[in-house]
């Protein structure tokens, strides 16, 4: 057993018949998908919701009943894995190209619920590179503007060194900032930049995080 697939098996003990649940993206989601999968493999009936190509993948492949976010009026809850969350339950998403997606798939969720292990958890947020999305014509402009407020962007590349493309077929900035003092004001800074799509920073978008350790056991974080 690791953290990962710790947090993930026991996010199924959030999840109700006939629930339709957000199904976030990434290496931890992977170990709650693939518990979902053999619930529904013995009868039990939910409807997810995507938040990525490579979660859909997954549910087909292991025959989770889908619908896109449009087809849906709302979601009980989503589970969905977290770069890094801090003691407020404030948190940096994206590592996996998916925060967009996530983002939307949050914001239409009654619940929130993150999985992670235990090296996600921080005292204060930015050690993990804050991904922001941002759409190709004319990025370098903005990474420019970047560039200028210290923020230290990289843009993410693919292993043969192309530009990484999101589902959105939008690019990404990786902000290498080490630590971000004041979440909230980066992130207002974040969503009035012309040609940024999204950002990574989810501010006060989670109910509750499972920490896994790698003896199994899951530690739970309310929001208070
Ligand atoms: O874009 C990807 C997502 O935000 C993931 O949920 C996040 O990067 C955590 O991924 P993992 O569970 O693989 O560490």
């Amino acid at each position: 057993m690791n953290g990962k697939k710790a947090a993930g098996i026991k996010a199924l003990d959030e999840i109700r018949e006939g629930m339709t649940i957000g199904l976030g993206t990434g290496s931890t989601v992977y170990f709650f998908l693939e518990a979902l999968a053999e619930k529904v493999a013995a009868g039990f009936t939910i409807t997810g919701v995507a938040t990525s190509q490579q979660t859909i993948d997954l549910a087909k492949k292991w025959k989770i009943p889908m619908r896109t976010l449009n087809e849906v009026s709302t979601i009980d809850v989503t589970i969905d894995g977290a770069d890094e969350f801090d003691p407020q339950l404030n948190g940096i998403k994206g590592g996996g190209g998916a925060l967009l997606f996530e983002k939307l798939v949050a914001k239409s969720s009654k619940k929130r619920i993150w999985i992670v292990d235990e090296r996600k958890k921080v005292e204060q947020l930015g050690r993990f590179p804050l991904p922001v999305e941002v759409v190709p014509f004319g990025w370098k402009h903005v990474e420019s503007f970047l560039v200028n407020k210290g923020y230290n962007p990289k843009l993410r590349l693919t292993a043969d060194e192309r530009p990484y493309v999101t589902d959105a077929h939008h690019y990404i900035l990786d902000l290498h900032l080490q630590t971000i003092s004041d979440p909230e004001a980066l992130a207002n800074e974040l969503d009035h930049l012309t040609g940024v799509v999204e950002h990574g920073l989810f501010l006060g978008m989670t109910e509750k995080v499972l920490v896994g350790a790698p003896n199994g056991t899951v530690e739970t974080f309310e929001k208070k």
